[in-house]
């Protein structure tokens, strides 16, 4: 019974898991509306200027904070006077800065998780809440239980989260940010497990992928389960024997498990890309570098991708990422219903990520452009670039 002592004796505040069934109702303070059209992209920068700190530079990320305080009750009348006045706000409520340490941020998983660290490299000290669903961490931010959302999007090994572009585009939180974060895998089993002992292991698919030539050398079977500290929790909770989890050293030392291999990860370069989601979008900067992600849909035709990759080449604009996806509502189309061997095609989604901002008259030029012949485009956000070594 050596495994759940270190979970109990864990230093830090551990919050309990937002799952579909504790979902609470918040009402939805009025929101502070940002259209994402070029017009509003020039005047939102000219009022804003470019004050951006952090991962995540959001002069708007205020909005929450300022409810918070302006919900406070008063200092002036005492509460025996006036109970329910707010505390007007003051100067320097206004001109401190965000304080992002006190961020609840939400993820899919359970503490331990590779998105719990993402979260915590994105907003130090924040409030990781762990959520049952990627579905639940996004509704947690739309309801206001939570300022942010960190969602794993790529990797450099198993490359994109096909799932979660999906997600992106079903909801309508704004990126506002990104992280990029170093797996490293490690082989957990019970103590007193030996390796060959081990007839199976669980892990979130990506970590299995990740893991391949060690697990195939091990000759363990394979299970996917939604995340790398789910699957420590499992073998820990249920005393396995037979069957280990591919998870962090972070998971061992909370589910009390112990370390059977480290970095067993492929290729040791393996590093995942996060994004920050967020209620309302940060205004774009160009005082440092800045990412800006899109996802368009175009009229069947020969060379019409070509045309829209073209808006972002001729202004000399970087694309970092390219991904397509069908389009759910309508994903296949008949050229010639009547005939055999009639062609039939995809209606595609493109999510591209291009390196400007979209407060830069060129990014704004390049939208403007590719609006003229896109059938569908959506700015997901405009976000500072993580230039931190992972
Ligand atoms: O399972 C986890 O720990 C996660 O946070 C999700 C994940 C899994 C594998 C790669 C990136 C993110």
């Amino acid at each position: 019974m050596a495994s759940f002592a270190a979970a109990r004796t864990a230093p830090t505040h551990r919050p309990s898991l937002i799952t579909e069934g504790t979902r609470r109702s918040f009402q939805n303070p009025s929101r502070v509306s940002f259209g994402w059209r070029s017009d509003a992209f020039a005047r939102a920068s000219n009022e804003a200027g470019s004050g951006v700190h952090g991962n995540d530079g959001n002069n708007n990320a205020g909005s929450l904070e300022l409810n918070r305080i302006a919900n406070e009750s008063s200092p002036i009348l005492s509460s025996k006077d006036s109970p329910i006045l707010p505390r007007p706000l003051t100067a320097s409520d206004l001109s401190s800065s965000v304080d992002r340490s006190r961020y609840r941020v939400a993820y899919q998983g359970l503490p331990g998780a590779y998105s719990e660290a993402a979260a915590a490299k994105a907003y130090p000290n924040c409030e990781a809440v762990p959520c049952e669903l990627f579905e639940t961490a996004f509704d947690a931010v739309e309801r206001w239980i939570v300022d942010r959302a960190v969602l794993p999007i790529e990797n450099s090994l198993g490359g994109s989260i096909h799932r979660n572009y999906d997600l992106l585009l079903r909801h309508s939180l704004h990126i506002v940010g990104e992280v990029k974060y170093a797996l490293r895998h490690c082989l957990l089993a019970n103590h007193g497990i030996k390796i060959d002992e081990l007839k199976r292991v669980l892990s979130h698919p990506q970590a299995l992928a990740h893991c391949e030539n060690t697990l195939t050398k091990l000759g363990v079977v394979r299970e996917a389960v939604d995340n790398t500290a789910i699957a420590a929790q499992f073998v820990a909770i249920n005393q396995l024997h037979d069957t280990g989890a591919v998870a962090s050293s972070l998971a061992a030392e909370i589910y009390g498990l112990n370390i059977l291999a480290q970095d067993i990860q492929d290729d040791p370069d393996n590093v995942t890309r996060f994004l920050m989601l967020a209620r309302e979008p940060i205004i774009p900067g160009i005082n440092r570098p800045f990412k800006t992600s899109i996802v368009f849909s175009l009229e069947e035709g020969p060379g019409m991708l070509f045309k829209a990759l073209a808006v972002f080449s001729m202004r000399d604009i970087n694309l970092t990422k390219i991904e397509s996806r069908p389009q759910r509502r309508k994903p296949m189309r008949t050229l010639d219903e009547g005939s055999n061997g009639a062609a039939k095609y995809f209606d595609y989604l493109f999510y591209v990520d291009f390196e400007a901002s979209m407060a830069s008259q060129n990014a704004q030029n390049a939208l403007g452009h590719l609006e003229e012949f896109a059938t569908f485009l959506r700015v997901l956000g405009s976000y500072p670039m993580d230039m931190t070594q992972t």
